[in-house]
């Protein structure tokens, strides 16, 4: 059974659709990215499915149960990590983490699991870099044993260790039962972790399948995708 299902949604800003008829679940321990080039409306799925927006039609279930709101998804076990990843930059990594779990034992528990945040424990979030700032959003997001984990734009800008690191962390909370639904411009990463893929263009899903189907059919979609790397490393022709 699916963890979260996503049914005929629509979503948007403002009354504004952007995203039109849209089907997807996630499955326990799946990891499914969600691809597109910019203005698809991927951010508007994940607004969505983490309660921050409300859907304009169809539905957003965890396990059978709607999603109506941030306190609501919570408690269902959704956790975010935002575009902005939502740190404070003024406060230490402990401190972090602490604010996160509610607690300072929590935090020192957590902190070993995590050997290059544990190396950090007390700089300020504001000094480390964007991979470690990143490693450190989706620690705390795992810090409260979410049932589903989104992240938006997971490795934007992101040096290839800290990449690894990431992804690495990501595999793990999926081998232990996390649902993840990540957005990600870089489609070579995307596939290199994504159990499944689905692609969304102007609003609409256009491709979805296992990383496998996803990429011969990202082959074919080219055209409209020129503004993405293919897999295997080679680059998308761009339009004539
Ligand atoms: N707060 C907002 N108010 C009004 N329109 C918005 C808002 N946020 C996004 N949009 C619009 O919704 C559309 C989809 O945006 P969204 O951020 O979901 O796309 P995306 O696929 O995540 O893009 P990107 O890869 O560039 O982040 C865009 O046309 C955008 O301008």
């Amino acid at each position: 059974m699916s963890l979260l299902l996503l049914r005929e949604l629509t979503a948007g800003h403002n009354g504004v659709p952007v995203v039109r008829d849209l089907d997807l679940e996630v499955h326990p321990g799946e990891i499914v990215a969600l691809l597109g080039p910019n203005g698809a409306g991927k951010t508007t799925v994940l607004e969505t499915a983490g309660g921050v927006l409300q859907p304009l039609g169809g539905t957003v279930r965890v396990e059978g149960q709607p999603v109506r709101g941030v306190q609501r998804a919570a408690a269902l076990g959704v956790s975010y990590v935002r575009e902005g990843r939502g740190l404070f930059t003024q406060l230490t990594v402990r401190e972090n983490l602490q604010l996160r779990t509610h607690s300072r034992r929590s935090a020192r528990r957590l902190l070993p699991r995590y050997p290059v945040l544990e190396a950090l424990a007390d700089r300020r979030v504001g000094l480390l870099s964007g991979g470690e700032q990143q490693l450190l959003a989706v620690a705390c997001a795992l810090s409260v044993e979410p049932r589903i984990l989104l992240i938006d734009e997971m490795t934007m800008g992101l040096a290839p260790v800290a990449v690894k690191q990431l992804l690495a962390l990501v595999r793990e909370a999926a081998d232990q039962g996390v649902a993840v639904l990540f957005v990600e411009q870089h489609v070579q990463d995307a596939l290199r972790l994504a159990d499944r893929a689905c692609v969304l263009r102007h609003g609409e899903l256009v491709a979805q399948g296992t990383t496998e189907q996803l990429a011969e059919q990202l082959e074919a979609l080219h055209d409209s995708y020129f503004d993405m790397s293919l897999p295997h490393g080679r680059p998308a022709t761009p339009p004539a």
